[in-house]
């Protein structure tokens, strides 16, 4: 089997990672911890959500964050934006690339965007058109396609329909998120495989939480399948507001090692992603979740 020779890791720590957060979290950490991502060599980073702070009051200095941003040349800094509300918020911020989401289950739908799964598909459109008229990138999330924290098992071909809508709205990546983190390689695979009949698996990105301790496994069963798009969250940041116990996402910091252990390029400093994990964790007053940098950290303590 041939894995890619090169990966993209999208780095979703500054939104994903943080949204759930309770602590308040100033706009300076949020801030730095993007430079610090970027000087990593990290080249997408997400940055973060123009979503209602009502639900998710984390994100509610969304515009103050990337205002502050001192872009490089070679980094993107997409931002989700889940209607033309946060799609003309993220434009007056200065955005160039945006997210849109939706989801594979109904209820997820209804409680994440309080809206049907065919609803939220409607609202993402709005955004892609509006977003193609600015000239602006369109990437698209779909949700729960390992499993639903409301509604159990979701078929791929579920996931299959929601990918192939996005696609076809102009998405020019479509991410494929385990909310929940309960797949499986084999489930994984076989979701892939189901999804790669409508849309090229070039297009494709694996967006695994790691609640079961199976991301890393998921990644790897993703490489197999071809898939060369990864999103992570240094230190292992992360929760979904949504999906209740849901553990952060797959650590970019264990991706790394494993994409340095298969000989895959991905452009990242691994020691400059361990000092950001030490040091987003610190702030955050707990131990990182990725085994890599709690492993690395033992090693440089013998030494
Ligand atoms: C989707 C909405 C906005 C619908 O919002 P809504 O409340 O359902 O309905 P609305 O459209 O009728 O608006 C009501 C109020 O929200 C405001 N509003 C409306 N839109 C915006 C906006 N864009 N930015 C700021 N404010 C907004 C609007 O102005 C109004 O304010 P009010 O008049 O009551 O003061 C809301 O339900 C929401 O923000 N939900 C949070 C969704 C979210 O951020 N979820 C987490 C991210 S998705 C995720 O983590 C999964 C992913 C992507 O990582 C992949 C995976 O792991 O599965």
């Amino acid at each position: 089997m041939t894995l890619p020779s090169k990966v993209r890791l999208v780095e979703v720590g500054p939104r994903d990672g943080l949204q759930n957060e309770k602590q308040v979290i100033s706009t300076e950490i949020k801030v730095e911890l993007i430079h610090r991502l970027a000087s990593a060599g990290l080249r997408t980073i997400e940055a973060t959500a123009f979503v209602s702070p009502k639900w998710v009051p984390q994100m509610a200095d969304a515009a103050a964050v990337f205002s502050a941003i001192q872009p490089l040349p070679t980094v993107t800094y997409p931002v989700l934006t889940p209607n033309r509300q946060g799609f003309d918020a993220a434009m007056a911020a200065g955005a160039k690339e945006v997210s849109v989401f939706s989801a594979a289950s109904e209820t997820f739908s209804r409680k994440n965007t309080h809206c049907s799964m065919s609803e939220s598909l409607e609202r993402c459109r709005s955004v892609a058109e509006a977003a193609k008229a600015e000239h602006i990138k369109v990437r698209g999330y779909v949700s729960c396609v390992l499993g639903c924290p409301y509604e159990g098992e979701i078929t791929p071909l579920a996931v299959a329909e929601v990918a192939r809508a996005l696609f076809d709205m102009g998405c020019y990546e479509v991410s494929l998120g385990d909310t929940i983190g309960t797949g499986t390689p084999e489930k994984t695979k076989a979701m892939l495989e189901a999804v790669a009949r409508w849309v090229p698996l070039k297009k494709l990105a694996g967006h695994f939480h790691d609640t079961w301790g199976m991301a890393i496994a998921n990644v790897y069963a993703s490489l197999q399948t071809g898939v060369s798009v990864f999103d992570s969250s240094v230190a292992g940041l992360g929760g979904c507001p949504y999906a209740p116990g849901a553990l952060g996402n797959v650590a970019t910091e264990d991706v790394v090692w494993l994409l340095q252990g298969c000989g895959i390029e991905c452009d990242v400093s691994l020691e400059a992603l361990v000092n950001t994990a030490e040091w987003i964790s610190r702030e955050l007053g707990r131990e990182p979740s990725s085994r890599v940098t709690r492993a690395l950290r033992a090693r440089r303590n013998v030494a």
